[in-house]
């Protein structure tokens, strides 16, 4: 068997092409959804991030708002863009690219985020609002996950969804996302403490592995014809020398798995579609 690829670029794409007709019915309301970021320093790969995210805005007619600040910035200073972007009317929704240098406090400034602006849906705010059921900006990941899944037709409902990995951004929300009432999957959330983790991912219909743990989920690890999702992405130094991101999940799995989200063209794209999602939903809601 070889996996059928779910194409997360692709679907991303279409996501895009929605979204340009709604960005279009709210500029015939006068309103121009906006994004904002805020990188501090000139880490390449962040950078590189941020340039992606607001090439998506000009893509689908969403404005841009960047803030940048040197790599020495103060939290005061971070603290000053913060309230000046939640105050701003023009910015819709917003995000700090992380990470942040060192010296300053990640989770003081993911706080000081507006939870209405809060683009990233990662303001424990929002991820209480999730586990409570209340409305909300969804975090973009574990919202991306799901939505590719649904257009591919993968059911979820009743399904066994074995996640690896409970971090914040991905594992832990993906878990509130999927037992939701509209999705009815049935969850084991593992982890680094987890016994056994083969067998979890084995009795699972659906795997979704984000541990950040290059090529952990192996062939023999799945069921014939579950669908994968390769969440992890590791930058690793080739035998070239040359440095290039990995998944968690081994390439072999393609021959046991019926579908597979890959890495690249996966996750990440979804990821960044539903960022724009996020803020033209907080703009409709006006
Ligand atoms: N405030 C945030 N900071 C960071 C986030 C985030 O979601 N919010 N995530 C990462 C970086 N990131 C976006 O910021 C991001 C990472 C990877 C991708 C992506 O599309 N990756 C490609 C593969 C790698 C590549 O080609 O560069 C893929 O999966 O196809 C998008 C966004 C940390 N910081």
């Amino acid at each position: 068997m070889t996996a059928t690829i779910l194409d997360g670029k692709a679907t991303a794409a279409e996501i895009k092409d929605e979204l340009r007709v709604r960005v279009k019915a709210l500029s015939e309301r006068g309103i121009t959804p906006g994004l904002g970021t805020v990188l501090v320093g000139a880490d390449p790969g962040s950078q590189a991030y941020v340039n992606g995210k607001h090439r998506d805005c000009a893509e689908v007619g969403i404005a841009s708002i960047r803030r940048e600040l040197p790599a020495d910035a103060s939290q005061t200073q971070v603290d000053e863009v913060l309230a000046e972007l939640n105050a701003d009317p023009a910015c819709h929704g917003y995000l700090v690219q992380l990470p942040l240098p060192g010296h300053l406090d990640t989770q003081r400034a993911l706080e000081t985020i507006d939870p209405d602006k809060d683009a990233d849906g990662l303001h424990p705010v929002n991820l209480g609002r999730l586990v409570l059921g209340y409305d909300g900006p969804l975090p973009c990941t574990p919202r991306g996950i799901v939505e590719l899944l649904r257009r591919h037709d993968v059911a979820l409902r009743g399904a066994k969804v074995a996640v690896v990995g409970r971090g914040n951004t991905v594992g832990r929300p993906l878990g509130l996302l999927l037992t939701r009432r509209t999705e009815n999957a049935t969850v084991t959330l593992c982890h680094t403490g987890t016994l056994d983790l083969a067998a979890h991912t084995r009795a699972a219909d659906i795997v979704i592995v984000a541990a950040g743990v290059p090529g952990l989920l192996t062939a023999d690890m799945i069921t014939p014809g579950a669908t994968v999702v390769d969440v992890g992405i590791t930058r690793v130094i080739g035998a070239d020398g040359k440095g290039r991101y990995t998944g968690d999940v081994d390439p072999e799995v393609t021959e046991v798995a019926g579908a597979l989200v890959p890495m690249p063209g996966g996750v990440g794209p979804m990821t960044r579609a539903m960022l724009l999602t996020n803020v033209v939903e907080r703009a409709e809601r006006g």
